[in-house]
């Protein structure tokens, strides 16, 4: 499953298997393929998500600004656009047919689990270059994907059909791909074809490692409202 995302993402995993089995395969992503998973842990996840979701706008703008090629720009913009207009959109969504405006999603007090993984993702962009912030952000992109494909065809219930059938979409699944190919492109030009044999694959693999799991912390949250 994770050869689909390129080839950087499959060594990275590679490099977690423990950490990503946990992140993916969570009681709360299982509780939401079958249906058990309670209602009000979920509306308290996605107002969570809600705040994450901002601070990881901010996160691929400043992917944006640490680009170097026109190509790199593009990725990272489109992401933005698609975490704003139609991420950030399908919570307010939920959450409006749910009873919480958008006003109360704006008031969400972020639980420490949610601050600790955004502000991790946003120091490896600040102190490094676009090689520690992607290596930060991929397994939030790719993870999603891998669940949402997962489940799609495993779902034994409706009750979270929307939630999967976004992350399951051509469309998302598309995304993913755009990000791998950047991952890889971006790792290529810094580090050259042999990137993996580069001394700074190490502590990239760590940040990925890292980002993985705080998924799992983010999930662990969502399951104690
Ligand atoms: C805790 C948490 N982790 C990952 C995602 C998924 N996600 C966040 S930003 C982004 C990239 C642009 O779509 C994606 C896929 C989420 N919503 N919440």
């Amino acid at each position: 499953m994770s050869g689909d995302y390129g080839r950087a993402f499959a060594l990275m995993h590679d490099q977690a298997p423990d950490a990503w089995r946990d992140y993916t395969r969570h009681a709360f992503v299982e509780g939401m393929k079958d249906g058990t998973l309670p209602r009000d842990a979920f509306l308290h996840y996605l107002r969570q998500d809600y705040v994450f979701l901002i601070h990881f706008a901010r996160a691929w703008a400043l992917a944006v600004v640490k680009s170097e090629t026109h190509a790199e720009m593009l990725t990272a913009v489109g992401t933005v656009n698609a975490l704003v207009a139609e991420e950030m959109q399908l919570h307010i969504g939920i959450c409006e047919a749910a009873g919480i405006s958008q006003e109360d999603l704006l008031a969400t007090t972020e639980r420490p689990e949610n601050l600790a993984y955004t502000r991790f993702v946003l120091e490896a962009g600040y102190s490094g270059d676009l090689l520690d912030l992607l290596a930060a952000l991929a397994p939030c992109v790719m993870g999603y994907g891998e669940i949402g494909k997962r489940l799609a065809g495993e779902k034994t219930s409706d009750a979270y059909a929307d939630w999967i059938a976004t992350y399951a979409s051509d469309e998302y699944q598309g995304a993913c791909k755009a990000v791998g190919d950047l991952l890889d492109a971006a790792l290529t030009r810094r580090l050259g074809q042999d990137f993996a044999a580069s001394p700074r694959w190490d502590r990239l693999c760590n940040t990925f490692r890292t980002a993985t799991e705080l998924e799992v912390g983010f999930w662990q949250m969502g399951l104690t409202p």
